[in-house]
């Protein structure tokens, strides 16, 4: 069973919060008609993942699926949707999923770090260029926490939560 927590710590407008969530992956039978985890990307600003030496994990790359080798002893950093969103895309949040085997468990502890629940996430104004308007503003602004209940909710119509805040640009 997977398992999600909410953790917020801090002062005044500087709180941020971390969200961990546990993914044990037990053997399957049939793993080619098994998905882990289906392809999604985080929420938050970097997602922290610690794994055991069972890999699973791929990422999506020039539209191919990329297996992520599991290092003993590491943290792997995961660039997530609120960082691609504060730097006007800049930084791509990865598309990411996991899959299974029929040999061994595998487990995952994956922490998601963004800010407080009521920060309106946008675009730096640094990142946005008003005069000749090169990097017109790329997302809707949007509370954290309204970001997390669109992305739990079923309003999403097949679409990552990302695309359903991505402005298209003329
Ligand atoms: O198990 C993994 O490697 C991925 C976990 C994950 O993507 C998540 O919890 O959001
Ligand atoms: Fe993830």
């Amino acid at each position: 069973m997977n398992g999600r927590m909410l953790y917020r710590e801090g002062n005044g407008s500087r709180i941020r919060s971390a969200i961990f969530a546990g993914n044990p992956y037990p053997p399957c039978p049939q793993p080619e008609l098994a998905m882990g985890l289906p392809p999604h990307s985080d929420h938050g600003l970097l997602t922290i993942l610690i794994q055991n030496e069972i890999g699973g994990l791929q990422l999506q790359h020039n539209g191919k699926w990329v297996n992520v080798k599991a290092l003993p002893n590491s943290f792997l950093v995961n660039t997530a949707d609120h960082l691609e969103i504060l730097s006007n895309g800049r930084y791509k949040s990865v598309v990411h999923r996991a899959v299974v085997n029929n040999k061994a468990t595998r487990i995952s502890i994956a922490t998601a770090c963004g800010p407080s629940l009521d920060t309106i996430v946008s675009p730096a104004p640094e990142l946005v260029e008003d005069g000749e308007g090169h990097h017109p503003p790329a997302y809707i602004p949007m509370t954290y926490r309204d970001y997390l209940e669109l992305q739990q909710s079923n309003q999403l119509d097949r679409k990552s939560c990302l695309d359903r805040i991505r402005l298209q640009i003329a």
